[in-house]
């Protein structure tokens, strides 16, 4: 088994399971999945007491064949190099998969940002931009939200960067607030395609999503959304957990209200709502219909996935599976829908607002949730269709055939053929 193996070395796996199935030469499949360049920072910052602390930080760029760079900014403490290249990774087939023009990127600053000021941020983000000014652009890199950063560090990101640049370049980064040339409906974008995602599931798999019992491990940007959408779509979210422990009802929550709490409290668990309290691990094994990881990387491994008692996962979180997981999880006959489609609402929305951005021209919201839907409803009936003509084992494999062919393709078309 697998599991000992960390994000980037699962993400290899994944991309090599699918490139077997298009017997590609082994110099491609190298290829597909090194990154380009890793860019890696050390940004020392003057703290509020007066002293100095230096963080290391990163930007990976895994692959540009089919645009610009693009993906997003972690604030977390375990963000280390192995974890860029693997996002950035993720994000380069999940462009290709929901047929995006970018190729993939991730930066991140290891750090816990609950243990700094506002102001403190905002010194750290600043110097991030900074440094990483010469390699991100319009054309050439665009970063964008991840755990632990919004709108404020990407309106930040963008400030420093025009200042230093001396000219408006709103492009240079996604997920901005509104006043600063950012998109209708990027907030809710990830978890948007999430019950998206879930939806055209559960249509696939011949099931009702009305009345089925869902749990989500993370209750941030893209769980609470995810949570509140697919609780507009009928579904019961009967658990749900983050960093402080989960919570349990099976009469199911109002998933607004649930977020409320936890906007006002910081936590999920305490919630008067609530009729028992559940442990991490508890969650991720509960009897559900329906179970949607939207934390971090890891979350199932193998021996978890053991109990797994959920007869469908929507992958939330990048990464949230390890290899180990999988290998468990196909024989048991669990439904898993791949985070490169499941989640790609947020960069699918960031391209919209990118576009945007270069047109001088700002969509309604109802446009960018119609142009979503498109996308996320394509990229899902493609991976079907690819799992059946290539007989993949898993919807994962049959996700990334479509992505990888579209790589090879533009890698193809520019001559990078051996
Ligand atoms: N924000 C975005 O637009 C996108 C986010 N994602 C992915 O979604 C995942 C979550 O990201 P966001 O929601 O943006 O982050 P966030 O920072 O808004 O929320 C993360 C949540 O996970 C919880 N959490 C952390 N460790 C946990 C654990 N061990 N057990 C249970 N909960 C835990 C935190 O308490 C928090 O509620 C990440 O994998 C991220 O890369 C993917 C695509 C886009
Ligand atoms: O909108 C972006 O560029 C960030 C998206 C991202 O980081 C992700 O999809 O994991």
């Amino acid at each position: 088994m697998t599991d000992e193996a960390g994000p980037f070395e699962n993400f290899q796996t994944q991309v090599r399971t699918a490139a077997e199935t298009l017997d590609l030469d082994e110099g491609v499949v190298d290829y597909l999945t090194t990154p380009q360049r890793v860019e890696e920072v050390n940004l020392t910052v003057e703290l509020d007491d007066g002293t100095l602390e230096t963080f290391e930080a990163y930007r990976s760029q895994f692959n540009d064949d089919r645009g610009p760079y693009k993906g997003g900014i972690r604030y977390h403490p375990r963000v280390s190099r192995d974890e860029v290249r693997a996002l950035s990774g993720w994000m380069t087939y999940k462009c290709g998969a929901i047929d995006i023009p970018y190729g993939g990127a991730k930066g991140g600053i290891s750090l816990d940002p609950g243990a700094y000021s506002e102001a403190e941020i905002e010194r750290i983000t600043r110097a991030y931009a900074a440094a990483i000014r010469p390699v991100i652009g319009v054309d050439q890199d665009i970063p964008g939200p991840d755990v632990n950063t919004g709108q404020r560090e990407m309106n930040w990101l963008k400030d420093t960067y025009e200042t230093l640049e001396g000219r408006t370049e709103p492009g240079v980064v996604t997920g901005k607030g509104l006043e600063s040339g950012g998109s209708e409906g990027r907030t809710e974008a990830t978890g948007r395609s999430i019950s998206l995602t879930a939806r055209e599931t559960f249509r696939h798999l011949d099931r009702e999503l009305s009345g089925a019992t869902v749990a989500v491990q993370g209750y941030g940007n893209a769980g609470s959304v995810a949570a509140a959408l697919l609780d507009d779509m009928g579904a019961r979210l009967v658990a749900v957990s983050d960093s402080s422990g989960g919570v349990y009802n099976p009469e199911g929550f109002d998933a607004r209200a649930l977020k409320q709490f936890k906007r006002e409290t910081g936590a999920v668990t305490g919630y008067p709502e609530a009729s028992e309290e559940l442990t991490g691990e508890e969650l991720l094994t509960a009897e559900v219909d329906l179970l949607i990881p939207a934390a971090l990387e890891n979350a199932i491994d193998a021996r978890i996935a053991e109990s797994v008692a959920a007869e469908v996962i929507v992958e939330a979180a990048n990464g949230p599976l390890t290899t180990g997981a999988d290998e468990v999880l196909e024989p048991r006959d669990i439904v898993v829908i791949p985070d490169i489609l499941a989640n790609a609402g947020g960069v699918t929305v960031s391209y919209f607002e990118w576009v945007q951005n270069r047109q001088q021209f700002y969509w309604s919201k109802d446009r960018v949730v119609e142009e979503l839907e498109t996308h996320v409803v394509d990229a899902f009936e493609e991976m079907v269709r690819a799992k059946e003509e290539h007989n993949a084992a898993t919807y994962r494999e049959a996700m990334y055939i479509v992505a990888i062919q579209r790589v090879v393709e533009a890698m193809d078309e520019a001559g990078h053929w051996p």
